[in-house]
């Protein structure tokens, strides 16, 4: 059994696959406690593999984004194994201080100031821009590298960072814009 917070359909609104229809399964808890986390992830119930991909089935989209909370923590080869049996392309939104389960098709990892990453494939990084000095992340092993806002509250300095850092791309969290989940 696996603790869910919620499962729901929209649109990814972050990073590389912006715009692309996706199930969200959102597992509950995390091992970090960012001061600035848009997510009330805590609340759960316990389902079981089938029961997930009965609910993530009901919608037509190839795609389910794995995120929480912490989705490394609730996850493992099997469960992306029942997914990827039910046709669907697993992406997963992590902060990247747990091993993860090597048969997930995309890994968006968002390193936290201060925790220390885990993880050795990553498709994209996707940092939260506090102020901080981003060319740390920058030999991190991904393909793609976002810069995203904080609650589209800094999106200037924002732009100012990608601007200086061109190696960055500028994530905006879409859904928030257009007032979707
Ligand atoms: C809620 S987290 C869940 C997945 C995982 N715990 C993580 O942090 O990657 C999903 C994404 O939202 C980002 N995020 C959380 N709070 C945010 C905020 N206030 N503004 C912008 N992005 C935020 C995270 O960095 C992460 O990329
Ligand atoms: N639309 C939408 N896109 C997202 N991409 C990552 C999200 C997350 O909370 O992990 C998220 C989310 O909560 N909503
Ligand atoms: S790691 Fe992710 S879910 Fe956990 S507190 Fe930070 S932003 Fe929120
Ligand atoms: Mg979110």
């Amino acid at each position: 059994m696996r603790k869910i917070n919620e499962i729901f359909y929209s649109l990814q609104g972050e990073g590389y696959h912006t715009g692309t229809p996706a199930v969200f399964i959102r597992f509950s808890g995390c091992n970090l406690k960012c001061p600035f986390c848009d997510t009330q992830h805590e609340d759960g119930i316990l389902m079981s593999d089938e029961d997930i991909v009965t609910e993530v089935s009901k919608y037509t989209a190839a795609t389910v984004i794995l995120t929480g909370g912490e989705p490394s923590l609730w996850i493992d080869h099997e469960f992306v194994d029942c997914l990827h049996r039910a046709g669907k392309y697993v992406c997963i939104e992590t902060n990247g201080t747990r091993p993860l389960p090597d048969n997930i098709d995309w890994v968006t990892c968002s390193p936290k100031q201060g925790a220390k990453l885990e993880i050795t494939r990553m498709d994209e990084v996707k940092v939260v821009y506090e102020g901080q000095d981003i060319t740390v992340y920058e030999q991190l092993p991904a393909r793609h590298f976002f810069l995203q806002p904080c609650s589209c509250s800094n999106t200037a300095e924002t732009v100012d960072c990608v601007m200086k850092h061109p190696k960055w791309r500028l994530s905006l969290q879409t859904h928030k814009l257009i007032d979707i989940r």
